[in-house]
């Protein structure tokens, strides 16, 4: 039984064969066209207090590159914008391609970005983050585009300079003293709509906030991310990049924007 990745015989289109949630019809990742978004006034900013303490340690899974906190107390937390209440900082990833002209998961106007950063938090009031992946208000995930220039994003590079102790799957290095919210760019102009995992299982628990403004990052920067494998030690090498899914069904949800 082969567990689910990004290829053609584990990738995207065989998900539902394990997991049915991935035909269901709040999936994500989405095309957000901007003739149909709605400007939403009464959308409030959101706002992240993110303690640098709670970051712990950075791994390769074999899917993409994660960093883990401590989410066992209201420590780092996301409010405001369309959420009720705190919602903790759990994990964070990305998803990036094997070019610069694709790699993000959602798609603006046509436009795919090199790679899609998401901050992933969970609502306490649900119990843990098991639970709250049953809820439609159990999760909250913050989505920055990367766009490749020639300005090198100097925050990012805490995370890339980890990359070479993480280069194989399943390799994880302790990565402290980290606070994400300064990979945020300077506008807080975001669209949010109700989906699901970009991953298997797919549970459609997820209040997206997807911020409107790319950060950049250089090309070198890119190709770090794009140095990292799938594979493990010793095994044959397999890059890791494409790791992200294809937008599906919108399904009349309504996107709404916190900006006209
Ligand atoms: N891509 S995503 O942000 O939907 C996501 C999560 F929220 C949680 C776990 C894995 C994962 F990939
Ligand atoms: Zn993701």
């Amino acid at each position: 039984q082969s567990v689910w990745g990004y290829d053609s015989e584990n990738g995207p289109e065989h998900w539902h064969e394990n997991y049915p949630m991935a035909k269901g019809d709040k999936q994500s990742p989405i095309e957000i066209n901007s003739k149909d978004v709605q400007h939403d006034s009464s959308l409030s900013a959101w706002h992240a207090s993110y303690d640098p303490g709670a970051a712990k340690t950075i791994l390769n899974n074999g899917r993409t590159c994660r960093v883990v906190f401590d989410d066992t107390f209201d420590r780092s937390v996301l409010r405001g914008g369309p959420l009720t209440g705190a919602y903790r900082l759990r994990q964070l990833h990305l998803h990036w391609g094997s070019a610069d002209d694709h790699g993000s998961e959602h798609v603006i106007d046509g436009v795919k970005y090199a790679a899609e950063l998401h901050l992933v938090h969970w609502n306490p009031k649900h119990g843990n983050f098991a639970g709250a992946l049953k809820q439609p208000d159990g999760v909250a995930v913050v989505g920055v585009f990367l766009k490749v220039g020639k300005t090198p994003k100097p925050e990012m590079k805490r995370i890339l300079e980890e990359i070479d102790n993480i280069k194989t799957k399943g390799k994880e290095a302790p990565f402290q003293h980290f606070d994400p919210s300064i990979l945020f760019p300077k506008s807080r102009d975001y669209w949010t709509y109700h989906g699901s995992f970009t991953t298997p299982p797919c549970e459609e628990c997820i209040t997206w906030i997807l911020l409107r403004e790319p950060i950049e990052v250089s090309p070198d920067q890119m190709a770090r991310l794009r140095s990292l494998s799938k594979n493990g030690e010793n095994e044959p090498l397999c890059p890791l990049v494409d790791n992200w899914r294809p937008v599906q069904p919108v399904k009349g949800r309504i996107v709404r924007a916190s900006f006209k």
